[in-house]
């Protein structure tokens, strides 16, 4: 019955024809509105590399900066000029005129000519109150400023894209104004007006009223359009978009990672991934991708921007986050393994994103499961585990949680708790002690820097190798920690040389509170290391009321976890090598037997055949 109501729904719905899915642009402000983000600066170099990006990733137009405000954007629309750009245009931002100038005389005007960018973005004033209080003009005047400056650069051959700057609240303030002044614009020659949310604080249902408002206003304009550029004041930047684009809007502007002045603009990479994957039927957006699938490249331009603009990635962003297709609750992660549609409401490839299942205080047996199979995967050839150690690991996890650990970012150490778990866990070295002193005068009894500078931190480390011999080293460091490392690695340097390939990249301390303990706070350290000769970034974990214990824990992690893959390799390539040794033993022997003298036939006479 239900097999007959399925083919009977899919037989209406094919005999309806759909509408072909409306194309949406998509402008992209990063170099420019998302640099105006506090802690953003990007350089001429890194400005270069993203427009690349950008137009490998299909996004139709790219604000590459304003060529009025400093010689870094001066610089950019002429180097800009030679990319091999496919899909988008460059476009050069900047704004009206100047009160009582002349288009032809205003620099700002022919700072956007020399920069021979074919599109040029201007933006305008809508809002009465801007115009009469913060520009201190007349409102005829700005209907002039938008319609000359608007006309002078159309009448020199540029693609004039108009950003009408506040206005959901000039519309609000004054209708008959707002209307005006994006009507000054078509008549000037825009073949975009794009409304602006300038302050962030538009709800979704207003935009819609507003925005088919704004596009009635023009409809007597052939072949203008209307678009949207939505802040994030309210959290709302990317759902303002979408209710522009369901009332008929055709442009999205906006900033990778959402990056941008005060709160940000809409995030690019969300709303592309709602238009794209989740209303494919209904819109189609970055058609122009010149490098595989778009949307299976919009993670890794996320981290590209992320990293280029050395800003620290939000993991519970939308699609692209670390944590956006992260399981955490034993509940969530018992219903993953039997279907993934149970938490998630898109396959993350589809976004060039993974799934994490993660291991905490809140698991059940299904996430230690599901981590432990990827484990195992990722270590190939690594050996099924016991009965028994799920359950194991489990009650370790949560006992360790409660002191403060947290093995979500600790990948490591969490391996090297299921190995231990596993009984699959031989210490290269054992503690037998070690200690830290700390000396110097301190003048002013006060520990200031210039007192630092006299201090001789020395760290000595005792421990006991597998073949029973004792090393007992002294090193000295900048702090503490540094010390403590320099002693460890000279003790174990003449056993463990490949330690010299392990490097400390990063190196964190959280005062925590175990939820258990009640008492003292712990202090929990991660370092993040990495092996030089493999490339691996790995981190581990340590918690303790102490800073240097929690420190030696993580430290020794690190070690153990670097020497365990070694002997990995080690043994994996022993094994290789004695599976080639029979490949060749075999070759050779089958070689010999070929030209060994072959006997003829009883009968034939003794005669060798060669
Ligand atoms: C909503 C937005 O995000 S718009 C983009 C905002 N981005 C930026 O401001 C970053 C780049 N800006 C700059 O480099 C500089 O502000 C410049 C080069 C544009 C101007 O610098 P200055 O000449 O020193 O002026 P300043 O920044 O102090 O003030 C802005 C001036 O532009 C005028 N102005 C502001 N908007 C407009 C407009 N749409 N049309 C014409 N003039 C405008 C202001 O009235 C003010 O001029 P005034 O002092 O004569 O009244
Ligand atoms: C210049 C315009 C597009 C702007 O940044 C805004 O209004 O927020």
């Amino acid at each position: 019955m239900l097999a007959v109501r399925a083919a009977r729904r899919f037989a209406t719905s094919a005999a309806v024809a759909r509408p072909a899915a409306r194309k949406i642009e998509l402008y992209d402000t990063t170099l420019r509105d998302g640099t105006q983000g506090e802690g953003v600066s990007l350089s001429l170099n890194d400005k270069l590399r993203i427009a690349e990006r950008l137009d490998d990733a299909g996004f139709d137009y790219i604000e590459g900066g304003y060529p009025l405000s400093n010689e870094k954007d001066v610089a950019f629309f002429e180097r800009a000029r030679s990319l091999a750009l496919r899909s988008a245009s460059i476009c050069a931002f900047g704004m009206t005129r100047r009160r009582g100038t002349a288009a032809a005389a205003d620099e700002g005007m022919l700072a956007l000519l020399r920069s021979e960018a074919p599109v040029c973005t201007i933006v305008g004033k809508t809002w009465d109150f801007h115009v009469t209080t913060v520009l201190r003009v007349s409102l005829e005047e700005n209907l002039a400023m938008i319609h000359d400056s608007i006309g002078f650069l159309a009448g020199n051959g540029r693609r004039v894209l108009y950003d009408a700057e506040h206005f959901f609240d000039g519309w609000k303030a004054n209708a008959e104004h707002a209307r005006a002044s994006i009507r000054a614009a078509a008549e000037g020659g825009a073949r975009t007006v794009i409304l602006c949310d300038t302050n962030g604080g538009t709800s979704p249902g207003e935009i819609s009223a507003m925005t088919r408002a704004a596009i009635d206003a023009l409809a007597d304009f052939d072949g203008v359009t209307v678009g949207v550029h939505c802040h994030d004041d309210c959290g709302l930047s990317v759902a303002n978009s979408l209710a522009a684009v369901d009332a008929g809007a055709s442009q999205v502007q906006g900033t990778i990672n959402g990056i941008g002045e005060r709160c940000g603009n809409a995030d690019l990479i969300t709303v592309a991934a709602n238009l794209g994957l989740k209303r494919a039927g209904a819109y189609a957006v970055l058609e122009r991708a010149a490098r595989g699938e778009p949307f299976a490249g919009l993670t890794e331009l996320s981290r590209f921007v992320y990293e280029t603009a050395n800003l620290q990635p939000r993991s519970g962003q939308p699609f692209v986050g670390r944590s956006a297709f992260a399981h955490k609750g034993g509940m969530h992660a018992h219903a993953m393994q039997i279907a993934q549609s149970s938490y998630e409401h898109l396959d993350p490839s589809l976004v060039g994103n993974v799934r994490r299942i993660l291991v905490s205080e809140l698991s059940g047996k299904s996430n230690i499961a599901a981590v432990m199979e990827a484990a195992l995967k990722a270590r190939k050839g690594g050996h099924a585990l016991p009965d028994g150690v799920a359950k194991k690991v489990l009650a370790e996890v949560v006992r360790l949680e409660a002191k403060g650990y947290q093995f979500e970012a600790a990948q490591a150490s969490f391996d090297l708790l299921v190995a231990k778990c596993a009984d699959d866990f031989t210490p290269h070295f054992k503690r037998i002690k070690y200690s830290v002193d700390i000396e110097g005068a301190c003048p002013t009894g006060n520990m200031r820097d210039d007192a630092l500078s006299e201090q001789v931190i020395e760290a000595t480390v005792k421990v006991r190798l597998p073949d029973g011999s004792v090393r007992h080293d002294v090193a000295e460091g900048d702090g503490p920690v540094g010390a403590l490392d320099a002693a460890l690695r000279k003790a174990l340097d003449v056993a463990y040389p490949t330690l010299r390939e392990l490097h400390l990249v990063d190196f964190k301390v959280r005062v925590v509170d175990g939820a258990s303990e009640g008492t003292s706070a712990s202090i929990r350290v991660t370092v993040e290391s990495a092996c030089k000769q493999t490339g691996d970034l790995f981190s581990t974990i340590g918690v303790s009321t102490n800073i240097i214990e929690a420190s030696w824990v993580a430290l020794t992690d690190a070690i153990e976890f670097k020497l365990r893959a070694d002997d990995a390799r080690q043994a994996k390539e022993r094994t290789q090598k004695a599976a080639l040794d029979v490949v060749v033993q075999a070759a050779i022997s089958a070689s010999r037997q070929a030209c060994a003298p072959k006997r003829r036939p009883s009968g034939s006479g003794g005669v060798s055949e060669f």
